[in-house]
């Protein structure tokens, strides 16, 4: 009888002193970017950011709102957000830093890192770098939002923006809904000239000048830049549209206008997070609707107002549950590269 069986590898990063190993009896697998884009595909990240955002509306899900720590005088901040999901047993904490300067520094303005940890023991499973992970659920947060808040046309794709986050935006939007048309508006042209060179998606993509020629007509517009005062009016946006608001420009969401904010419906990941995050929007008298997971879970229908707008505020179940996707498809994925055939006598 052949005997199957499979090694896992794993980089022993807790060793401690030989006298005191066992105190140390834990291996963790490290995963850096190229090993953890491997394992992500729209098709399934987007199905888990959809239950990701109904498990926060049911409270299935320990998500202490994101503890912020400003680094001062260095225009940085330091988040730390950790979550637990019973239904998925999955338990996580994700370190993420925004330093606006890094650019000049050849670093990108977010860094993350996700911790998954063993739901029964506490005991770490994985170290992931995690800037991958964090535009991929971004971005497959906005797509279950737009898949549940929009029904209208989706045809023409408007991105502000040409960072990390616009690019997974145009590439998820484009793999799950087909736009025709994506048109890019970014501060600076150069960069969305890049961008849309990277997307490779030939003369779908054009780049725009202003932020206004590019979001007239869209049916569908991300803002994903580090704006901290509005780039997007609300005279440029058709009636019917559908926005994705993902920029936070450290903490502070002000990438949409007064007008706009009042125009349509305000729809968020986690009500909890928004009533912190959106203090200022509410002493304003600005409604928040509510959240898009009371859609997806079926428990409300979608408002009926003609522009939408989710508003992604970015939260920790998304990337624990993405870490627990990923480290899945590795343990799969090595299972079958070192599955091996012993034949017994
Ligand atoms: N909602 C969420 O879950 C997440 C939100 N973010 C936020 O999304 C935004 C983009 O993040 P990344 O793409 O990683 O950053 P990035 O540094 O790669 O890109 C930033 C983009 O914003 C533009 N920009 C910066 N300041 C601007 C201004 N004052 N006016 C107009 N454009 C400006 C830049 O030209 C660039 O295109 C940031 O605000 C970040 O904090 C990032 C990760 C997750
Ligand atoms: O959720 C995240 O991750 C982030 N949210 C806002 C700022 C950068 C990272």
């Amino acid at each position: 009888m052949p005997y199957r069986g499979y090694v896992r590898l794993n980089i022993e990063l807790l060793r401690g002193p030989d006298s005191t190993q066992h105190l140390f009896n834990m291996s963790v697998e490290y995963l850096r970017e190229a090993d953890v884009q491997k394992c992500l595909r729209w098709s399934a990240l987007v199905p888990k950011m959809e239950s990701a955002l109904s498990q926060l509306s049911d409270k299935s899900v320990v998500q202490p709102v994101k503890l912020v720590t400003p680094v001062p005088g260095k225009n940085g901040v330091l988040l730390t957000m950790p979550a637990y999901s019973r239904k998925n047993n999955a338990l996580g904490c994700k370190i993420v830093t925004s330093f606006s300067g890094n650019k000049t520094k050849g670093l990108p303005s977010v860094i993350a890192t996700v911790l998954l940890l063993d739901g029964d023991t506490g005991k770490p499973k994985a170290i992931m770098e995690g800037n991958m992970i964090t535009a991929w659920r971004t971005a497959a947060a906005s797509v279950a939002a737009t898949k549940h808040l929009h029904s209208g046309k989706k045809e023409t794709l408007c991105i502000l923006g040409a960072g990390e986050q616009a690019k997974s935006h145009a590439q998820a939007m484009h793999d799950q809904f087909k736009f025709s048309k994506i048109k890019i508006w970014n501060r600076t042209p150069a960069r969305a000239i890049k961008l849309c060179e990277e997307l490779d998606l030939g003369s779908i993509c054009t780049v725009h000048s202003t932020a206004q020629d590019a979001a007239s007509g869209a049916d569908v517009i991300c803002t994903t830049t580090g704006a901290d005062q509005p780039i997007l009016e609300s005279a440029w946006v058709k009636d019917g549209a559908h926005i994705n608001a993902v920029g936070a420009n450290r903490g502070h969401h002000s990438e949409l206008s007064v007008e706009l904010h009042r125009r349509g419906a305000i729809v968020v990941d986690s009500m909890e997070t928004a009533l912190v995050e959106f203090a200022d929007l509410i002493e304003q008298g600005i409604p928040l609707w509510g959240d898009v997971g009371s859609i997806i879970n079926g428990k409300r229908s979608k408002p009926g107002e003609k522009v939408t707008m989710f508003y992604s505020l970015g939260m920790a179940i998304e990337d624990v549950l993405s870490a627990e996707l990923i480290y899945e498809n590795r343990l799969a994925e090595n299972k079958t590269k070192y599955a091996y055939t012993v034949d017994t006598p």
